[in-house]
């Protein structure tokens, strides 16, 4: 995204949710999964599938913001998809407000079409350029037949004007308005419908650096406002560190960490979201001379057409020993409101995890091939020599690296 941004200095931190007390999950998802057919030849025969996401399971609490952060290609958006049912899940189960939605009809998602509504990325793209802001954001009151009080004029400039426009630019079409502005439209038709469930996929990646925190304020202000509830799908790991309450991290089509934004920012447990969030920028000026590694993964993420046995992420891990490349790791709840799925997750000292060993470095021999899986840079100010890992424990024991330092011109997006 941004080459210069700082979103620590300019998007405020939302509060967090009241709303993480709730019993009752507005959405609940269980063992999803969406395989895409590849289908070759002259009969299109399916010769294989695109695993884009592979089983995966999680909550939505209502009020709260979810937010879903990966590297690109690891399911997010197809997860996103999923869940407001504009695609069609190949397996699992999505209930919403306790009702199996997974494979509902067009007729039976009707009313659920106003219950959940999608916010996509390319404010470009998604308006359609030869309708005006007006009809564009009336079009879910005449898709669902409903006629909102005072009149759909009426509701559609009060909806403009809750999201920052002007009321009367309703007969302009979207290419009088700037990036921000088209953002600000989509997000009113979103609303349209008084929504409770908004999944927004990237909503300001496209966006340049100064409007991205006005549109996430915009977005944390109508949640207030409104009661809305927010899964939020970004790569960038700042944006989504402000504006989520919990935040699940994906990896090749599996949920690899859930955890409330402290826990996991403070303590992530899973290797990947260690290796990710050392590159997030500290904005404490008093910590920017403190010794801080980043850990660099290398190479690329493998096909999800056919992804690493064992657990996905042993082909990159410096921890990985053998049980990494045969047994699939579940998701454990190992802290109160810390998922985590990894045979050799990290742990701080004073907190025992529950059921796994206590120490950081895998108790058995690391495989040959983890030792040449990542390198550590030394991301302390003014000292940018890069080192590799001697020893794999070496690599995964710095506790300073989830603290790392602006080096690169985008270190926190992924
Ligand atoms: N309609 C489709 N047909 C075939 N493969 C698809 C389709 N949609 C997505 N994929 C594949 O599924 C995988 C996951 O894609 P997805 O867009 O969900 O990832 P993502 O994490 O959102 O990435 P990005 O941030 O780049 O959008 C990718 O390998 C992608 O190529």
């Amino acid at each position: 995204m941004s080459e210069t941004k700082d979103p620590e200095m300019t998007i405020p931190e939302q509060a967090n949710s009241s709303a993480s007390s709730s019993p009752e999950p507005l959405l609940r998802v269980t063992g999803l999964v969406k395989h895409f057919p590849i289908k070759k030849g002259l009969l299109q025969r399916q010769t294989g599938a695109v695993k884009a996401v592979d089983g995966i399971d999680f909550e939505v609490r209502p009020g709260e913001t979810l937010g879903v952060v990966g590297e690109s290609g690891c399911g997010k958006s197809t997860m996103g998809r999923l869940i407001t049912r504009l695609l069609e899940p190949t397996g699992g189960k999505i209930e919403f407000e306790g009702k199996d939605i997974t494979h509902l009809g067009v007729s039976g998602m009707r009313p659920l079409r106003r219950d959940v509504q999608m916010i996509f990325q390319d404010p470009y793209g998604s308006l359609n350029p030869r309708h005006t802001v007006g009809s564009i954001v009336s079009a879910p009151f005449k898709l669902q037949g409903v006629e909102p009080e005072g009149g759909v004029k009426k509701e559609v400039q009060r909806l403009l004007g809750l999201v920052g426009l002007n009321p009367e630019h309703y007969n302009r079409y979207p290419h009088e308005f700037s990036g921000g502005q088209r953002q600000r439209i989509g997000i009113a038709r979103a609303l349209a419908l008084k929504p409770k469930l908004v999944v927004a996929d990237e909503p300001v990646s496209a966006l340049d650096v100064s409007v991205q925190a006005q549109v996430v304020n915009l977005m944390d202000d109508l949640q207030q406002e409104l009661g809305l509830t927010y899964v939020i799908i970004a790569h960038d790991l700042s944006v989504i560190r402000h504006v989520s309450d919990r935040i699940a991290v994906m990896y090749l089509g599996k949920i690899v960490e859930l955890a409330d934004r402290d826990s996991l920012y403070e303590s992530p447990m899973h290797p990947y979201t260690k290796a990710l969030l050392s590159a997030v920028p500290v904005p404490d000026p008093r910590r920017r001379g403190a010794k801080s590694d980043r850990i660099l993964l290398k190479g690329d993420v493998p096909s999800p057409i056919s992804p690493p046995s064992g657990c996905r992420f042993h082909t990159r891990c410096w921890k990985a020993t053998e049980v990494c490349k045969t047994q699939e790791p579940p998701l454990l709840t190992l802290r109160t409101g810390h998922q985590v799925a990894c045979h050799h997750p990290e742990s701080v000292s004073d907190v025992p995890l529950r059921g796994v060993a206590p120490d950081q470095a895998p108790g058995e021999a690391v495989l040959p091939e983890a030792r040449e899986s990542v390198e550590v840079v030394d991301a302390t100010p003014k000292s940018p020599a890069v080192t590799k890992a001697e020893s794999p424990a070496e690599a995964g024991a710095s506790e300073d690296s989830a603290e790392g330092d602006i080096q690169d011109s985008n270190p926190s997006s992924i």
